[in-house]
């Protein structure tokens, strides 16, 4: 139990800290906050995305009294769920709407907050863990909370923050630095380094109580560095000599639940077959990959690759790569419906253009679609193949023209 004082102390002491933070970048996500939504919002992303900065933009859009506590301050380390009346009460009656940041921290939160949205309060909360949260929001909260995932900066994010033009050269820079502001501000690839050991370690590693951290780091060092290719419990399992492929299984769970990399499955009618077949892996941040490898330097093929799912993540779809004679990176589908086929290359030249174009012809005879799209870095042309058209468009003529609203 926490004393009262402390409490008040660390809520005053932060809501003086809200008010001094100016200047920040608008982040595309908050055009989907819906004022009228009576829903609690959820804020999860990995950490140093902007999750709690964003939470500041909506305070700053509030015109009503609200009420904001951070459950990482120290001051407040051991609060536990006996202590949320005592918090209700120095938050007072008026207050009709409650950001709440990193409150997964509090073993039973879901009870205060759902007694909230009982009594007609508006609450955010944000977290950086998927599990901690999914698990009590599908059984307190279901249908009671809408979900936002955030990425570090999209492209046009980064933009505005660098204060940069759109360009060819600003988008090869965005591709290379990624979205973490932290990193954006002076450009040191130590602090994309710091992040990573922070969630290996801290984390994943103390949560979980893993002894062997060797492995563990090794492992998501290696995901890392093949993002865009396949990967299997049982080849990493040998890679690393690991006991059981179970325990593989839950680092790439536990890595996924921070965010920091994502597995896009292989397309198949089966569900079975979906979650069976090796995945191919992705990282959070194209910066990120980069400072944490040595594998892009000659490869940016593969980091354009990441950029395009992190895209299409944001855009909430269900994605697959496909693969059956040839391969097709990325089937997009919305309500159930093939929307895109995408091959992401960053040229197409002689060598590559039969193997790219029987992949998604393939994929487009499949789904029988009569389009599909080879993103690229700055190419732009059209192909007609027995009634097929292919778009090539550079993947930032892409977001101009095929995106509506977030890049
Ligand atoms: N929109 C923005 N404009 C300018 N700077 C930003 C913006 N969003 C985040 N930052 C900067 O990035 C850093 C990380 O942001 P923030 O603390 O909001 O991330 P977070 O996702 O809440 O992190 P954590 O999960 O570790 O709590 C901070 O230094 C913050 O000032």
């Amino acid at each position: 139990m926490i004393l009262k004082e402390d409490l008040q102390a660390a809520v005053e002491g932060q809501r003086k800290s809200l008010s001094k933070i100016k200047g920040l970048t608008q982040r595309e996500a908050l055009a989907k906050f819906s004022p009228t939504s009576t829903h609690i919002e959820v804020i999860t992303g990995v950490r140093r995305s902007g999750k709690s900065t964003l939470m500041r933009q909506i305070i700053e859009e509030t015109t009503t009294d609200f009420a904001f506590l951070n459950f990482e301050d120290p001051r407040i380390f051991d609060f536990e769920i006996g202590d949320f009346p005592k918090l209700d009460g120095l938050f007072g009656e008026e207050v009709s709407i409650y950001f709440f940041d990193e409150i997964q921290n509090v073993k039973g939160w879901e009870v205060f907050v759902r007694q909230l949205h009982d009594r007609g309060r508006k609450v955010f909360i944000t977290g950086s863990n998927a599990s901690l949260l999914s698990s009590e929001l599908g059984t307190k909260l279901t249908g009671r909370h809408l979900s936002h995932e955030i990425l570090p900066f999209s492209y046009t994010e980064f933009l505005a923050y660098c204060n940069l033009e759109n360009s060819n050269e600003n988008f090869l820079d965005y591709l290379i630095s990624g979205g973490f502001p932290e990193y954006l501000r002076d450009r040191n690839p130590e602090v994309l380094q710091n992040l990573l050991k922070d969630i290996v370690f801290r984390d994943i590693a103390i949560r979980h109580g893993i002894k062997n951290t060797q492995t563990l780091m090794e492992i998501t060092l290696f995901l890392i560095a093949n993002v865009g290719k396949t990967t299997s419990f049982n080849s990493l399992r040998k890679t690393f000599n690991v006991g059981s492929p179970s325990t593989v299984s839950d680092y790439l769970a536990w890595l996924q639940d921070s965010y920091l990399l994502f597995f896009l499955p292989k397309f198949s009618w089966s569900q079975k077959s979906i979650s069976k077949n090796a995945k191919k892996v992705y990282c959070v941040d194209t910066g990120f990959a980069k400072a944490n490898s040595l594998s892009f330097s000659k490869d940016s093929g593969r980091l354009l690759e990441n950029l395009v799912y992190l895209i299409l993540r944001k855009k909430r779809m269900d994605l697959f790569y496909f693969k059956e004679k040839g391969e097709c990176d990325f089937v997009a589908f919305e309500s159930k419906q093939c929307k895109w086929l995408i091959q992401v290359t960053e040229r197409v030249h002689a060598d590559n253009k039969k193997g790219e174009l029987d992949g998604l012809t393939e994929a487009m005879s499949f789904f029988e679609k009569k389009e599909g799209f080879i993103l690229t870095l700055d190419q732009e042309d059209k192909l007609i193949i027995e009634g097929k058209t292919i778009h090539l468009v550079s993947v930032r003529g892409f977001i101009e023209n095929f995106l509506s609203g977030d890049s």
